[in-house]
């Protein structure tokens, strides 16, 4: 005889039933009003998780770039502006997961996010988190459904990623009275001197003991849910206490890592050897900074020589260009054989702000014509095509 089914009594069941509820009701209503056929949903979802003031906001934009997303981020709270969302956000409260689903579903289907979306503060509480889960199901059997359809493209399957900021309660009080104190500056600036716009100040942000009210809410309520993302979804964990570059820092090695469990570990260790794109440009200014001072003080005469062929017989042409950002110059001093010196070129353009492309063309040039045997003698001569671009003027006449 089978175990009968266990009531539902701990909080954990409470929240699948009323999950269900909400989730079943907003989603025939979504249903009804937009059709089936439209209820198109992001391919990728980045959840960005974390207490208040651990840098959500702060860090979205560099994200979503290391992600690829250009479409605006979808910041919970800012769409709660009912105004008993208001009054209940100003205590340091959470608005109801209903009111929650309904829009943040709804704005979900907006075209802009048919990539990817990144949620800012959701989920925030364990029926949200069951919520979540019941979409990607849903989006899971639009997928099946469509699948062999023309319609297919809308209805891909969904991947997501949960991204936790971590604090300490320390600093994330901190942090919120901090970015209080900034906006009221910045306001008061405005006030002061019409230049600007207002922006909207948390009233939790202006004193120590409901930015620590806001921070217990979270500890009590989304702690827990965005913990249980772990088992489901790609997950990843981030220091946040440190400096700005740092969590940035972390960020992208997270991301990385991630890289790592998409790929078969066999391909991942193939590409491993290549460095990423985001290292060789931290990199390249310092490096570069490095080059230039060596030719300065170990290969001077060459280097002066380099600075004194672009000044003269560049630069000229270069300036006729000013409008369309790009020049091609063709040298064939014999200073450029020597790679240091092309080097040297390549260098200083990037320097100044120009992209300097070289490219080393013989030409084999007739001299003479033996009239006995028919032969033709050639002299070799080589040209440096140098293609020059940089950012011209944005005036354009016509
Ligand atoms: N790593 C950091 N180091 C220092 N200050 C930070 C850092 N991350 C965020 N801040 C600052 O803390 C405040 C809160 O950050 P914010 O991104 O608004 O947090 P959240 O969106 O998670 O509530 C802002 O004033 C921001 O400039």
């Amino acid at each position: 005889m089978s175990a009968p089914e266990p009531l539902p009594t701990d909080v954990h069941d409470l929240e699948i039933k009323d999950a269900q509820l909400i989730f079943k009701s907003v989603w025939d209503r979504l249903e009804e009003e937009v059709g089936h056929e439209n209820l198109r949903f992001p391919k990728e979802l980045i959840l960005l998780g974390g207490a208040p003031g651990a840098g959500k906001g702060t860090h979205t934009r560099f994200v979503m770039k290391a992600r690829g997303l250009t479409c605006p981020p979808i910041v919970i709270s800012d769409l709660l502006v009912t105004p008993e969302a208001a009054a209940i956000k100003d205590a340091g409260g959470m608005v109801g997961d209903k009111e929650v689903i309904s829009i943040l579903l709804r704005r979900l289907l907006h075209e802009e996010f048919r990539d990817g979306a990144v949620l800012d503060g959701f989920p925030r509480t364990g029926v949200q988190v069951e919520c979540l889960k019941l979409l990607v199901d849903r989006i899971d059997q639009l997928y099946t459904e469509f699948a062999e359809t023309p319609l297919a493209i809308n209805f891909r399957r969904p991947t997501i990623h949960a991204m936790v900021l971590f604090v300490t309660e320390k600093t994330s009080i901190e942090r919120q009275l901090f970015r209080g104190q900034q906006i009221a500056a910045h306001n008061r600036e405005v006030e002061e001197t019409g230049i600007g716009k207002i922006l909207p100040l948390r009233t939790t942000d202006l004193s120590e003991d409901a930015a620590r009210r806001r921070y217990r809410v979270f500890k009590e309520k989304t702690w827990d849910a965005l913990q249980s993302l772990k088992e489901i979804y790609h997950y990843h964990f981030i220091n946040a206490e440190g400096p700005i570059e740092e969590v940035e820092a972390n960020i992208v090695k997270e991301l990385q890592y991630q890289s790592s469990m998409e790929l078969d570990p066999r391909t991942y260790d193939r590409l491993q050897p290549l460095p990423l794109a985001e290292e060789i440009v931290i990199h390249a200014r310092q490096l570069l900074v490095k080059r230039l001072d060596s030719y300065e003080l170990e290969h001077t005469a060459t280097f002066i020589r380099c600075v004194d062929v672009i000044q003269e017989k560049f630069m000229p042409i270069i300036k006729r260009h000013a409008l369309s950002g790009r020049a091609h110059v063709n040298s064939e001093d014999a200073l450029f054989q020597d790679p240091l010196a092309l080097s040297m070129l390549i260098d200083i353009f990037a320097e100044r702000g120009y992209h300097a492309v070289v490219d080393k063309h013989i030409q084999e040039i007739p001299v003479r014509l033996d009239l006995q045997t028919g032969e033709i003698h050639r002299k070799e001569k080589t040209v440096f095509r140098v293609q020059i671009n940089f950012k011209g003027s944005p005036i354009r006449r016509g």
